[in-house]
């Protein structure tokens, strides 16, 4: 679905990626991990194209993005549904509006239609009815995560990008959310990149893991294996006593290297 090759990113003097490669295979839950500051939301914003990459190549979907034309790129864009941090919802706006946004920009539904799309969405979501009409500032954190969700997934998108969507949900909303993210996946077969911290999410629902350090992923693959990785910081995140807490609650069993 995504292909990375030797992708570089700068800001200034600053060097976010170097050489970095990566592959999204379809229909997996990719998470992506990495210390803050590691440029996994760049990474994100990079492969949808809201960032232009420094150099290298980023081929979704079989094209490359940078060789496309205004229009080409566009709808490729339409493909993929973006969660973004925060939500991004428009404040002036109740969700079936939010919603219905790109379903009347992109899918040139008329209002009423893409209302109506809209609450379906929502609905889809694990939103009360009664939440189509309310605005992003009367919602509980959940709600705004869950409303977010509906956007992305306003015009079917092939490839999902959640950038950390249970930051900030108590363990439980949290835990809903991940259930929901599968169920979606599981139902409506699409792709998933999912930049996260948690440790929960990981093991609940990833089924490879990117680990983004020293600039690269150093690592993709199954939890299990990447989890014995002798990295400093693979060994603190995963085998600490919060991804041993993690690997237990879900039955997970993550070995150590050998020492
Ligand atoms: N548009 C930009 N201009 C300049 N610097 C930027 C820009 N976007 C990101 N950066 C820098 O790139 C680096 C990586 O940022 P990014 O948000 O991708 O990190 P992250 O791995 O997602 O971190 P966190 O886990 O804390 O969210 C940071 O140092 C950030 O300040």
């Amino acid at each position: 679905m995504i292909q990375v090759r030797e992708l570089c990113n700068r800001f200034g003097s600053q060097v976010i990626h170097e050489n970095l490669d990566l592959d999204v295979m379809t229909g997996e839950i990719l998470g992506v991990v990495g210390g803050s500051g590691t440029g996994k939301t760049v990474l994100l914003r990079t492969i949808v194209g809201l960032n232009r990459p420094t150099s290298g190549h980023i081929r979704v979907f079989g094209q490359d993005l940078q060789e496309l034309s205004a229009g080409d790129r566009s709808l490729i864009e339409q493909r993929l549904g973006v969660l973004f941090q925060g939500g991004a919802l428009f404040s002036s706006l109740n969700l079936q509006e939010n919603v219905a946004v790109p379903l009347i920009e992109h899918a040139g539904l008329s209002r009423p239609d893409a209302e109506h799309l809209a609450r379906v969405k929502l609905a889809l979501t694990g939103l009360p009815p009664e939440a189509a009409l309310k605005y992003p500032a009367e919602l509980s954190g959940g709600m705004v995560k869950r409303a977010a969700l509906a956007r992305a997934l306003a015009l079917d998108p092939e490839i999902l990008f959640l950038d950390e969507p249970t930051a900030g949900l108590d363990p439980i909303g949290a835990a809903a959310f991940d259930r929901l993210i599968l169920t979606l996946r599981d139902a409506l077969g699409f792709t998933v990149f999912l930049v996260t911290h948690d440790l929960d999410t990981l093991y609940a629902t990833c089924d490879r893991i990117a680990v983004l350090a020293k600039k690269r992923v150093l690592v993709a693959d199954r939890l299990e294996r990447v989890a014995t990785i002798d990295d400093p910081w693979i060994q603190d995140y995963f085998n600490g006593p919060r991804g041993r807490a993690a690997s237990s609650a879900t039955g997970a069993n993550t070995l150590r290297p050998q020492e």
